[in-house]
């Protein structure tokens, strides 16, 4: 299983808990790693962890002012990208642009989607994943794999239907072991989560239980 956590723009040591996912990283087959905000990524690649970007703009070098370019994430030790978070939304075309700029910097390419149809629509663009994340579990604690396991299903079957080289992960709501293998279970080969450890007291005790049955 692909572990990624999800920083987002939470308040906590990026590095320490970058240092405790290769930690656990090492102790078991699944691969975790982890997204900071684009000003840690070097840091936390340092570790030696596998560091992803939250999002990258669909620009190359050039005049554009505010853009997180994929060349500069790649250079900062980024292996991949998130596209199209549900807090990050872009259009159609932006996506296509990012995954063009993610591909010419060799960055792997996550995109998301907030069902099983956008799962399709997001396959078709040709990432090298998809990632089905319902909106309103997000944050909950609630894991998507229990309050909503059709729609995992349905995203795998979504993304097989257009390309079935295109892994699907899913996330909202992750927080343990357990979520973790029903994940599995449902035919998902990755997940994405952020608070079940950038919220935890103890976020590498929350790393730990997250591999417990991979
Ligand atoms: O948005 C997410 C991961 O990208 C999921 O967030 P939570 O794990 O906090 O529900």
């Amino acid at each position: 299983m692909f572990i990624l956590i999800n920083l987002k723009a939470y308040p906590r040591d990026p590095v320490a808990i970058a240092e405790a996912a290769a930690d656990v990283d090492a102790e078991t087959d699944a691969t975790i790693a982890v997204a900071p905000q684009t000003a840690d990524l070097a840091a936390v690649a340092e570790t030696g962890v596998e560091t992803w970007a939250q999002h990258v703009s669909p620009v190359g070098h050039g005049s554009h002012t505010g853009s997180s370019l994929a060349e500069r994430a790649a250079e900062a030790g980024a292996a991949g990208t998130l596209l199209n978070h549900s807090e990050r939304r872009l259009k159609l075309a932006d996506i296509d642009g990012s995954l063009a700029a993610a591909e010419r910097a060799g960055l792997d390419t996550v995109v998301c989607a907030n069902n099983p149809d956008q799962v399709a629509a997001a396959a078709a663009l040709g990432p090298d994943a998809v990632a089905v994340e319902p909106p309103e579990l997000i944050g909950t604690g609630t894991p998507v794999s229990q309050a909503d396991p059709d729609v995992v299903e349905d995203a795998v079957a979504a993304a097989r239907a257009v390309d079935d080289a295109v892994d699907v992960y899913c996330g909202a709501g992750i927080s343990t072991g357990e979520d973790v293998a029903a994940a599995r279970d449902l035919g998902s080969t990755g997940v994405l989560l952020a608070s079940g450890v950038a919220k935890a007291d103890d976020p590498a005790a929350a790393l730990r239980d997250l591999v417990t049955d991979v």
